[in-house]
């Protein structure tokens, strides 16, 4: 299915560099950049409010991330905004960016000691720098700039830099996008660490400058942005944490990228309203409650019977005609919900249900665990079944497997500490999905859902930290398998599950604190959210 949807995308820097080469083989030279630059120009300006004498700076790395800042530098020089292009490699700096920038009127200054003279710009004063040429490096000892940047030593930090800097009103990352690994280097790092506390607006070009674009990693020092202006498509790092927080908010540059992206396949996608209203349930005239499927919850203890009750309130919103649950908390669920079906025997004799939710507070019962792994219809394993469950059973279903581990219980599946999990999401989801053969969702601050076959990784737009409350994560599993028992594929159960469970979570809390029955409660407010 294409982008018809308003699905949001994600691609890969292979795949955008790909699409690249082939659309610039069809427009002229430095068009992609102009596109690129216009984009950016525009939205640095609304940010602004006013462009006419506002002082912006623009950090200019060494590829063509700071091209795209110093054209954009250009134009909003042009409109009368005191531009100053402070250049962390001015041997290497894009040429024509460079010359557009001083063209318009635009100052420049070398980022470490020795190069405000030569730039002729120092901090002060509003006339035009002239250092001589774009990119030429003229008279400077063998690219000192250079040397101090590719080497991480900071020592000499020009003042007049971190000065210009410390005034701005609007600062632009060009620094690295794209061609960027690692974190920010030393130099870089001290610049931005003035910008960040001066207090001025961040705009991130294509990318905060020290997260990597593929992953969401942010393994150093990293741009915190206000916003991001990103060309073509957004990048996976753009969508997941930890590095979708450093990029604020984020706008998408159409530089005409689309017809020759089609021709590769999505790294991410993120369902929007409209994406999850196509694939809601509703019931039709013909519809009785076995049609719509009926949801099996194993779930609670003696110990905990509460995490019964919430699967039972998630799954009661999503969709299924029946809810039947099976254990020992059935009077605990009885008296919340007299709607439930409930027995307390072994899940093979409960009856017929279209898929079953297995594991919110289930203690130590293994027993029915193995009933559900071993039953031929969806099956969502969540919590302690996760920690019981036979990793050969679950390898070894034919029927679709949902798993939903947080980052702890994704840890323990994969062998890993819970700060991998946390600092590789992408990777410790699709690793998992491919381990256990299972369709994964990996609760947390971007739930990312993965499918055992590969392709693209569904990533949830409506989390929330409000959702960080005990027992939020057993009605996300009652909701996921409600889905999935009315039919729908694991992937689009657990996509549509996280959206509904994220938007109910805000819709509940409208700022204050909420607990998961409010959430369970509000998923008919999301619902109809969705629906209008
Ligand atoms: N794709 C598109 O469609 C379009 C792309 N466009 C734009 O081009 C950008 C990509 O440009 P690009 O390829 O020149 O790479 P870019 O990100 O500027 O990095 C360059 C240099 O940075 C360095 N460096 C590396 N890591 C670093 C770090 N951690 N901290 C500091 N420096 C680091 C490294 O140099 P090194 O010192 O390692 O030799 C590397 O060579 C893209 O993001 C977008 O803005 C648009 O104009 C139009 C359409
Ligand atoms: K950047």
């Amino acid at each position: 299915m294409r982008e018809t949807w308003g699905m949001r995308t994600a691609y890969c820097v292979e795949s955008v560099r790909g699409a690249e080469r082939a659309l610039m083989a069809r427009v002229p030279e430095g068009a992609l950049m102009q596109r690129a630059a216009a984009g950016l120009a525009v939205a640095c300006g609304q940010l602004l409010g006013r462009v006419y004498g506002a002082r912006v700076v623009l950090l200019v790395g060494s590829g063509d991330n700071g091209g795209d800042a110093l054209y954009a530098g250009a134009r909003l020089a042009r409109r009368g905004a005191g531009v100053t292009a402070v250049l962390l490699d001015p041997g290497r700096v894009h040429g024509g960016g460079l010359a557009a920038l001083r063209g318009a009127g635009g100052r420049v200054v070398d980022a470490v000691v020795g190069g405000e003279g030569r730039s002729g710009a120092g901090a002060g004063g509003g006339g035009d720098a002239d250092s001589g040429g774009a990119g030429s490096g003229s008279g400077r000892g063998a690219g000192s700039g250079a040397a101090g940047f590719g080497s991480g030593s900071v020592g000499d930090v020009a003042e007049g830099a971190l000065a210009v800097v410390g005034r701005a009103q609007l600062v632009v990352d060009g620094i690295v996008g794209i061609g960027g690994t690692g974190g920010l280097r030393p130099l870089a790092g001290r610049l931005v660490r003035a910008a960040q506390e001066s207090g001025a607006l961040i705009v991130s070009v294509d990318l905060p400058s020290g997260v990597d674009a593929d992953t969401g990693q942010v393994r150093g020092d990293a741009v915190r942005a206000d916003a991001t202006v990103t060309f073509g498509a957004y990048k996976p790092g753009l969508l997941i944490d930890p590095a979708r927080e450093h990029a604020g908010a984020v706008r998408l540059v159409d530089i005409g990228l689309d017809a020759e992206l089609a021709a590769y396949d999505r790294d991410l996608e993120a369902l929007q309203y409209v994406d999850v209203d196509r694939l809601l349930p509703v019931p039709t005239a013909e519809s009785d409650k076995y049609r719509r499927g009926v949801v099996g919850i194993v779930a609670g203890s003696a110990r905990y019977p509460g995490a019964a009750v919430l699967a039972v309130a998630g799954a009661l919103r999503g969709g299924a005609g029946a809810v039947r649950y099976v254990g020992p908390a059935a009077d605990a669920v009885i008296a919340r919900f007299p709607e439930a079906l409930v027995f307390d025997g072994p899940p093979a004799k409960a009856g017929r249900v279209q898929a079953w939710v297995a594991g919110p507070g289930l203690g130590d019962d293994a027993a029915r665990l193995r009933d559900v792994v071993d039953a031929e219809v969806p099956v969502l394993i969540d919590a302690d079944g996760l920690r019981l469950v036979d990793h050969a059973a679950v390898r070894a279903r034919t029927a679709p497997t949902l798993l939903t581990p947080h980052a702890g219980e994704a840890a323990a599946l994969l062998g890993v500490s819970r700060a991998e999990v946390e600092a590789a999401r992408l990777d410790a989801v699709r690793e998992l999905a491919a381990r256990y053969g299972a369709t994964v969702l990996l609760k947390g601050s971007t739930t990312l859902i993965a499918a055992p076959g590969g392709g693209a990784v569904r990533v949830n737009p409506t989390g929330t930290s409000w959702l960080a409350t005990a027992g939020s994560g057993d009605v996300l599993s009652g909701l996921a398998g409600s889905l999935l028992a009315a039919g729908l594929g694991a992937r689009d159960a657990g996509s549509v599950a996280a959206f509904l469970h994220g938007l109910a979570a805000r819709l509940a809390a409208e700022g204050a604190p909420v607990g998961a029955q409010d959430v369970a409660d509000a998923v008919p407010l999301a619902w109809r959210d969705v629906r209008g």
